[in-house]
């Protein structure tokens, strides 16, 4: 079924809500599909960063046909936006659930693969894998912003918690403010587990493309706060008003669960 309901547009922001999951997982593999094909294009490599959650789920038409070899997967970079700061093996990795239920179905090069070291403690994982993307950015595997110093990353997927939080930047927590590093890090995360590292604001918001995706009714007020243009960016609140990419494309993923609260949104029978 094609889109049956959108919510306020303008240049930085763009609602797409979909019927049901199924749906949004079949337009989602496109916008990615296409986002890595114009980069590819563009720079020649395709640098994308992941979050945790039921966004890796949400992607899983990627490794199917047709674009699981329509895809040029071997112009993949692939790095996390936030990471729980235990092994890798562990059922908590962020890269352990990419792992199993996307990178291993897929045939990216495994040295592309850029995750953070689980050996050491959340303060010096944040400082290595900000290292790390440091000399990526020099060698431009990932680009430069513009207009800050902040690396591009071609694509940011986050997903965003009932209580408005994304990557693991929580609501009102002092990292919100942070804009000196690149990558920072928690110990007190109130999902669990609580040692955490995670892209600064700054990174996300320099960006080329910021997509956020939500789905089930128990967001969906969260949703209709943060999807709000008139709603100012308030750390105490919600961490997703934040979200403000600065020259780059934002769009949400929402299906009619997670949309049921926004007004002037009518869904077809
Ligand atoms: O490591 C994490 O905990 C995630 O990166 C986190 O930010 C996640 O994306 C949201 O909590 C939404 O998760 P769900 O989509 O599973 O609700």
């Amino acid at each position: 079924m094609a889109l049956s309901g959108t919510g306020k547009i303008n240049n930085a922001r763009e609602l797409r809500i979909y019927e049901n999951s199924d749906e949004l997982r079949t337009e989602f593999a496109e916008y990615i599909a296409e986002i890595s094909e114009a980069a590819v294009k563009d720079r020649g490599i395709f640098a994308i960063a992941l979050s945790g959650g039921s966004l890796i789920s949400l992607m899983r038409k990627l490794c199917e046909m047709p674009y699981n070899k329509t895809v040029d997967w071997a112009k993949w970079y692939i790095f996390w936006v936030d990471e729980r700061v235990v092994a890798k093996s562990h059922q908590d990795s962020n890269y352990k659930l990419a792992k199993d239920g996307f990178l291993t179905k897929v045939p990216v090069i495994p040295s592309h693969v850029h995750s953070i070291n689980d050996s050491v403690s959340a303060e010096q994982a944040a400082e290595e894998y900000e290292f790390l993307i440091r000399q990526l950015v020099r060698t431009r595997v990932v680009s430069v912003s513009d207009f800050s110093d902040c690396p591009k990353f071609d694509l940011i997927l986050l997903g965003m918690g009932p209580e408005g939080h994304v990557a693991s930047l929580f609501p009102d927590h002092p990292v919100l403010e942070e804009t000196e590093v690149w990558v920072t890090f928690i110990t007190d995360s109130p999902k669990p587990p609580p040692e955490r590292i995670t892209f600064t604001l700054p990174v996300i918001n320099s960006a080329s493309n910021v997509a956020v995706v939500v789905t089930g009714s128990n967001k969906a007020e969260t949703v209709k706060i943060v999807t709000n243009d008139d709603v100012e960016p308030d750390r105490s609140l919600l961490p997703a008003t934040m979200v403000r990419p600065s020259n780059g494309k934002l769009v949400w993923f929402l299906d009619k669960a997670a949309a049921s609260k926004l007004d002037g949104v009518k869904f077809s029978e």
